[in-house]
C-alpha cells in the first residue's frame, strides 16, 4: 500500500514555486555572472520574460519593463498574482496561443502583434518576440522572448492608413483628373479619371512619364509649365485642348524639407461642356439670332478696327445699306414666318456674294449694312449691282412657295486717307438708299465725288 501522495493541485503550486525559486537562482547567477546583462534587460524599453508554454504564459521571469508595458510589477506577474494571459486582449488570445505552437512546432522564433489590457484600463498595443528552449532530449525547458509596446507607431499607422483612405477618396473624386508625379515628368499616383483619360491602365501608369503619354504639343506645353513651376515654386493654371475636349489644369508644386520642387500635383478639371457654352454665349453676343449675321453692336466694332486700319493704310473703305423692297407686303401676305424665312435667304445670298473680308450684318427689320475694305467706290457699286441682280433673279423659296423679292442699295465711299467714323460712313450710305428708294426701288444709288456730303462729314470729324 502506497502512502497517500499530494494531489495535483499542490503538484503544481510546488512546482510553480520550485520553477520560481529556479528562475529566481538564475537571474541570481546571471546577475553574479554577467550584471550588465542582468542591467541591460531592465534598462530595455520593453519587458524580457521567460515563461512556461501553458495556458496562462506563466511567467518565471520577467525584467522591469513589465510595469510600463503592463502597469503590473515584475513580482505581480512572476507570483501569478497577475496571469499574463489574462491580460491579452480576448479576440487576440486564441491568435496568440495557435501562432506561439505553431513556431514552437516548427523549433523557430515566432512574432505577434496584439493587444493587451494595461492596469490603467486601457488597451495597449505589443509587438512579441520570442523562441523555445529545448533540452538535449528534444523536450521544451521554457518560452523566452522579448515585448514592447507599439501602441505609438499603431496609432501612427492608423492615422496614416485615415490620410491615405481620405487621400484617396479626394483622388478618386469622379469627374476630375489628378495625379502626382516628379520633377522629371515619371507618374508617382493618380486617380482613376487620369487612367481613363490617358486610356491606359492605373498600375502601368505608375513610374512611366506622364510625357510619354500624352500627344507632342500637349506634352511640350506641360514641360514648359512644369518648368516655370519648378523654377517660382508658384502653382500655375492653364487651359489646354487635349483630343476633342478641354481641360483647365492647376499644376501644383510640392516642395520637399529643403523647400525645392521636388514634385507636382496636376489637377485637370474637364471644362468641354463649359467651353462650348461660353462659345455659344460669346456667338449669342455678336450675332443675330435670326439670320446669323453679325449683329449691329459687333459690326460697329468691327468697322470701327477697319476704319482705323483703313487710314493707316491710307486705303479706301466703303459702305453698303441694303433693304428689302416693300417687305411690309410679304409680311402682310404671306405672314411674319414666311418674312422671316426670306429674311434669312437673302441674308445667305448677301453673305455668298460679298468677300470673307467683308464685314456684314443685319442692322435692324429687313435692312443690312456691309463693310467693304479696301473697296473705291467703283468696285463697290459694281458690288451692290452684282447683289442686287442676284436678290431680283433668284426667287426666295419659301414654304408657300418662291417668292420674288427686289432689293434697294446705297453705296458710299470713305477715300483712302481720309478718317471719320462708321456712323458717318453709313450715314452716307443711308442717304442714298434713301434716294434709291425715292428713285423707284430695285436699284443702287452711289455717293459720287461731286457729292460733298461725305467730304463735309468726313471734315466735321477731323481731329478723331
Ligand atoms: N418677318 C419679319 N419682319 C420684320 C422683321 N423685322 C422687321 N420686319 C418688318 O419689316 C417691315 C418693314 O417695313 P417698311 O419699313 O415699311 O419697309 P418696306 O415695306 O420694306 O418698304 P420699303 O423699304 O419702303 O420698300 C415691317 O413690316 C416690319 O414689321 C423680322 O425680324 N421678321
Amino acid at each position: 500500500m502506497h502512502p497517500p501522495g499530494p494531489d495535483s493541485e499542490q503538484l503544481r503550486v510546488e512546482n510553480a514555486a520550485l520553477r520560481r525559486r529556479i528562475s529566481q537562482l538564475e537571474r541570481a547567477q546571471c546577475r553574479a555572472r554577467c550584471p550588465d546583462t542582468a542591467a541591460l534587460l531592465d534598462n530595455f524599453p520593453g519587458m524580457a520574460y521567460r515563461c512556461q508554454n501553458d495556458n496562462n504564459w506563466t511567467m518565471d521571469y520577467v525584467s522591469t519593463g513589465c510595469l510600463a508595458l503592463t502597469g503590473y510589477p515584475p513580482e505581480a506577474l512572476m507570483r501569478s498574482r497577475v496571469i499574463y494571459s489574462d491580460l491579452i486582449h480576448p479576440e487576440d488570445r486564441s491568435r496568440v496561443w495557435d501562432q506561439v505552437q505553431l513556431a514552437l512546432g516548427e523549433q523557430r522564433t515566432f512574432e505577434i502583434e496584439y493587444r493587451i489590457n494595461h492596469a490603467d484600463g486601457e488597451i495597449r498595443w505589443a509587438w512579441e518576440r520570442g523562441w523555445g528552449l529545448w533540452s538535449d532530449h528534444g523536450e521544451l525547458l521554457t518560452l523566452e522572448g522579448f515585448i514592447t509596446d507599439i501602441s505609438a507607431y499603431k496609432r501612427a499607422e492608423q492615422a496614416l492608413r485615415d490620410h491615405q483612405a481620405t487621400l484617396r477618396a479626394l483622388l478618386d473624386t469622379p469627374e476630375d483628373s489628378m495625379l502626382l508625379m516628379d520633377a522629371t515628368g515619371k507618374l508617382i499616383a493618380c486617380n482613376d479619371m487620369t487612367a481613363r483619360q490617358l486610356r491606359r491602365d492605373r498600375q502601368q501608369l505608375i513610374g512611366s512619364s506622364l510625357f510619354a503619354q500624352l500627344p507632342t504639343e500637349v506634352a511640350a506645353n506641360l514641360h514648359r509649365q512644369l518648368k516655370k513651376v519648378i523654377a517660382s515654386a508658384e502653382p500655375i493654371r492653364f487651359q489646354e485642348q487635349y483630343r476633342d475636349r478641354w481641360f483647365d489644369h492647376t499644376l501644383y508644386p510640392v516642395c520637399n524639407a529643403h523647400r525645392q520642387v521636388s514634385q507636382l500635383a496636376l489637377y485637370s478639371r474637364d471644362i468641354t461642356e463649359q467651353k462650348q457654352l461660353e462659345r455659344t454665349l460669346e456667338q449669342l453676343a455678336i450675332s443675330d439670332p435670326l439670320t446669323g449675321l453679325f449683329n449691329r453692336r459687333q459690326f460697329w466694332s468691327l468697322a470701327e478696327q477697319s476704319l482705323a486700319q483703313a487710314v493707316r493704310k491710307r486705303t479706301p473703305t466703303s459702305a453698303l445699306m441694303i433693304d428689302i423692297d416693300h417687305f411690309k407686303s410679304i409680311n402682310d401676305r404671306h405672314g411674319h414666318l414666311i418674312g422671316d424665312q426670306v429674311l434669312q435667304t437673302i441674308a445667305s445670298e448677301l453673305k455668298l456674294n460679298l468677300r470673307h473680308s467683308d464685314i456684314l450684318c443685319r442692322y435692324g427689320g429687313e435692312e443690312f449694312a456691309a463693310l467693304l475694305p479696301e473697296t473705291d467706290l467703283s468696285t463697290a457699286s459694281e458690288t451692290a449691282e452684282r447683289l442686287r441682280q442676284c436678290i431680283a433673279d433668284t426667287p426666295v423659296e419659301t414654304d408657300q412657295g418662291p417668292l420674288s423679292l427686289t432689293i434697294s442699295i446705297g453705296v458710299a465711299e470713305l477715300v483712302g486717307g481720309f478718317r471719320t467714323r462708321v456712323s458717318t460712313l453709313l450715314e452716307c450710305a443711308d442717304r442714298k438708299l434713301y434716294a434709291a428708294k425715292q428713285a423707284g426701288r430695285d436699284r443702287i444709288a452711289c455717293w459720287t465725288p461731286s457729292d460733298d456730303e461725305l467730304q463735309r462729314l468726313a471734315g466735321n470729324d477731323r481731329g478723331l
